[in-house]
């Protein structure tokens, strides 16, 4: 079963490796983990419904607390700790399970007719308070897609799957490869996040590089709003004015419902391999990603660790006779301290792979980079969707973990990146309060990157100072990243976390287009208030 309080399902675990704590403990010290509260407990606390339900929306709405209660969060670390502590915030007064897009419009009258706020929920995986209730808000009912999760129609000619908004990844590829067909979207959130959701919220998959962002994939679909039907025909190109795809992309559950998503897949690849290898030094590596994307290498996917990313992975890898073999061999062929390690992906016919593969390794040496062939890039793609259950190791332990995103142009990368890393290192002001900071570029573009950087502290001593450190380091972050050429968001989208520095990003006007855009299709503000604008 799902857990209630953290990351997937509860019969399974990730267990640090043997060094991992105390290598931790040498860089920021000994941590103290924090109670947890239990779900009953918590159960208890879930007021009474103030939905004043009636036929047909009774039979598809669910007013059961544990119900409530495993709605009311997604994965951000503000929400883990609400659930970690039992102190929960706003539950949602319902949750609505609809089958098909009929019931939603019978949800989308029923919510004007009483007023009641919806909110569209997917796998319930932002890590930017999307599905969140707000505070001193009227009835809420949350909307889950997750009974809408098949394969609707492949059309094998034109390469186009339509599927209902609520399949979950396992479900999209599950169905798509009995047929000879991938969509290519792998989120590391793969397990639970669905198809609707990435439109929603701009969701950007690991191997981007082949396979094209949520954005290119989405072909069109249907959305349900207040304001009638709206249905995006399936078009492989077209000049005539703006692109109400655009529109729909990003929309977080303001404009409407998604109810059924048409996607572009790709036939099953012949082949699929992972490479690793190892650069002396970030400007080298950063160069090496640099020229492999702008010389349009044909790669699948491509992530660069910085060094100190590099050096916890290779800490947290587990098997440290292997590792120090590893190490040891680096340092002999010149790579030590400082070393940066780069895994890229090759997908597709068996020429087109080695062709690639070719460059790849030829572009690589150039730069000093030492090649490991596949054994460590199988193991990341073993792990690439377990990693998140890691936090849940840390947390027993004391440990919290969160993540901060961007993109930015390649002429502004070192500097932005280092940036968010000394502020993140020593925004606590307080040597105390240590934290420890890495980063990867992991979805790689022409014209630049985007900034993945993970950081590490100890809890406070209690919830409500572990929330504190959380809002010091990510508020002076996200109001940096903004302030410095950084998207507030490269793939988590907005929610309600990232909502205040919106505007510095698009500008008066752009603010003023996007709040018109809302308001002509929800003109009540009964939509997800609060998420995206606030
Ligand atoms: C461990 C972890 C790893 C992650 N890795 C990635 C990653 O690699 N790449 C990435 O892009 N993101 C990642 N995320 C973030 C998150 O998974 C994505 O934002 C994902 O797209 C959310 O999908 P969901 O189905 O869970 O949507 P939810 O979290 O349920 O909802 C997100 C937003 O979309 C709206 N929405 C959902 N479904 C619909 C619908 N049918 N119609 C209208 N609106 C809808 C909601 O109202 C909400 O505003 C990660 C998150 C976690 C916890």
């Amino acid at each position: 079963m799902r857990r209630w309080n953290g990351w997937g399902d509860d019969q399974f675990t990730l267990d640090l490796p043997d060094g991992g704590i105390a290598f931790l403990e040498a860089r920021i010290g000994s941590a103290t983990p924090l109670p947890d509260a239990t779900l009953e407990t918590v159960c208890q606390q879930v007021p009474a419904s103030r939905l004043e339900l009636t036929e047909p929306v009774r039979g598809i709405v669910s007013t059961d607390a544990e119900v409530r209660v495993r709605h009311a969060r997604g994965q951000s670390l503000p929400d883990w700790l609400a659930m970690r502590s039992g102190d929960m915030g706003p539950f949602p007064d319902g949750v609505a399970l609809p089958e098909d897009a009929g019931q939603i419009r019978t949800l989308l009258d029923y919510a004007r007719e009483h007023s009641v706020t919806l909110i569209p929920y997917g796998g319930g995986t932002s890590v930017a308070g999307h599905i969140n209730p707000l505070e001193h808000s009227g009835p809420v009912l949350t909307v889950s897609l997750a009974r809408m999760n098949r394969l609707i129609d492949l059309d094998q000619e034109s390469q186009v799957a339509t599927f209902g908004a609520g399949t979950p990844g396992p479900l999209v590829e599950a169905q798509l490869r009995a047929r000879g067909y991938t969509l290519g979207h792998f989120p590391q959130s793969f397990e639970l996040s669905t198809i609707g959701g990435w439109v929603a919220s701009r969701s950007s998959g690991q191997q981007s590089l082949r396979y094209g962002r949520i954005e290119q994939l989405f072909a069109g679909g249907t959305i349900e709003t207040l304001q009638g039907t709206l249905t995006i025909p399936t078009v492989p190109a077209s000049s005539a004015g703006p692109d109400v795809r655009e529109m729909i992309l990003g929309s977080e559950g303001r404009l409407g419902i998604l109810t059924d998503v048409k996607v572009r897949v790709s036939p099953l690849p012949e082949r699929e391999q992972f490479h690793v290898a190892f650069f002396p030094d970030w400007q080298s590596a950063r160069e090496a990603c640099r020229m492999l994307v702008q010389k349009r290498i044909q790669l699948s996917m491509l992530r660069l660790s910085n060094a100190v990313e590099t050096e916890t992975q290779l800490a947290l890898a587990g098997h440290p006779a292997l590792i120090g073999m590893l190490e040891r061999y680096l340092r002999l062929r010149g790579t030590a301290d400082g070393k940066c390690m780069m895994t890229f992906g090759v997908t597709g016919s068996v020429a087109q792979c080695k062709a690639a593969l070719r460059q790849a390794r030829r572009l690589c040496k150039e730069f000093g980079g030492i090649q490991l062939g596949t054994r460590m890039g199988d193991k990341w793609a073993e792990k690439r969707f377990t990693m998140p259950y890691l936090r849940e190791a840390l947390w027993q332990k004391g440990y919290a973990v969160d993540t901060l995103e961007t993109a930015t142009d390649w002429s502004n990368v070192d500097s932005l990146m280092a940036k968010i890393e000394t502020n993140l290192r020593e925004g606590l002001d307080d040597p105390n309060q240590p934290t420890h900071v890495f980063t990867h570029l992991s979805h790689v573009y022409g014209e630049g990157c985007s900034i993945y950087t993970t950081y590490v502290f100890p809890v406070a001593d209690s919830y409500a100072g572990t929330l504190r450190r959380w809002q010091t380091l990510k508020h002076s972050t996200s109001e940096l990243i903004v302030a410095n050429g950084g998207t507030i968001s490269h793939q988590h989208g907005v929610g309600k976390d990232h909502a205040p520095y919106l505007p510095r990003e698009k500008g008066p006007l752009g603010m003023a287009a996007i709040e018109a855009l809302q308001q002509r299709f929800d003109p009540d503000g009964l939509l997800n208030p609060g998420t995206l604008v606030e």
